[in-house]
């Protein structure tokens, strides 16, 4: 499997606190991997450097089959690297139809000769229903992107990001707040971006983490404590003294 991210002896203080701790880890070009991880163990941290929105006081982060050092890009250069990012709260253009919604999220894309492309033509309005097909939404494209229940909005809005083509999605507890059926459908469309790039879901909840069925990293005070298959790192027993406050 090729490498897509690398983490290497990454560490970021704030006041004197250091919130990631000689942070290590890699992340594959194509495949869906989920962190947990206590309260305060880091893991916004870790997507707030890889976004370049923190930047760390010591350590790599390497990005890309070039090697290239993402911590010398600015954070609009990560995005068009292809890191797209999806924050807890949805958030869509609540006036806009699920049409126009992806519409601009096509035409936002971070290639720019495809803005040309997009812009009237059928296969913009091809890839949208293919879009809608793959978050569920082929029958609401028309109606408003406010009128969505919680679930659709945080399926548009990833399909929002998927426009754009990322290779890594980083996505932050996608399953809160939804019905057991909407975790499903979540799982599901995650599942499937997965095959085609890196997704990296920072999540609490075990029972929609067992159900992405993929390695786990563990992080906890800013490190790596276990990763593994879900079974192997909830039979570590630091994680479990680390769960259990012992
Ligand atoms: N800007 C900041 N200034 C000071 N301390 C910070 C800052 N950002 C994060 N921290 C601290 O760094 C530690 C790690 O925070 P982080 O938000 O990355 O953890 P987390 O694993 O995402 O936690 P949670 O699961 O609660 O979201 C915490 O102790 C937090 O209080």
């Amino acid at each position: 499997m090729s490498t897509l991210l690398e983490v290497s002896g990454v560490s970021v203080t704030f006041d004197g606190f250091r919130a990631i701790n000689n942070l290590s880890f890699q992340i594959g070009a194509a495949e869906m991997r989920a962190i947990i991880g206590p309260n305060g163990a880091g893991k916004t941290t870790f997507m707030d450097i890889v976004t370049g929105k923190t930047r760390p006081d010591e350590g790599r982060v390497i990005w890309g089959e070039r090697s290239d050092n993402l911590l010398k890009m600015s954070e609009s250069q990560i995005a068009r690297a292809g890191v797209g990012r999806k924050f807890q709260r949805p958030t869509v253009f609540e006036d806009q139809s699920v049409r126009e919604n992806l519409a601009m999220a096509l035409r936002n894309d971070r290639q720019p000769w495809k803005v040309l492309f997009y812009r009237k033509t059928d296969e913009g309005a091809a890839r949208i229903e293919a879009l809608a097909k793959q978050i569920g939404l082929s029958s609401e494209l028309t109606r408003k992107a406010g009128e969505l229940s919680h679930g659709q909005k945080q399926w548009l809005e990833i399909g929002m990001l998927l426009a754009q083509d990322p290779r890594l999605l980083l996505v932050d507890e996608p399953a809160a707040g939804m019905t057991p059926a909407e975790r499903d459908h979540t799982t599901e469309i995650l599942k499937e971006a997965a095959k085609t790039r890196a997704v990296v879901v920072v999540e609490h909840d075990m029972d929609f983490v067992e159900k992405l069925n993929c390695k786990v990293t563990v992080l906890h005070e800013g490190s790596v404590l276990a990763e593994g298959s879900l079974a192997h790192v909830t039979s570590n027993k630091n994680v479990i003294d680390v769960y259990l406050g012992r």
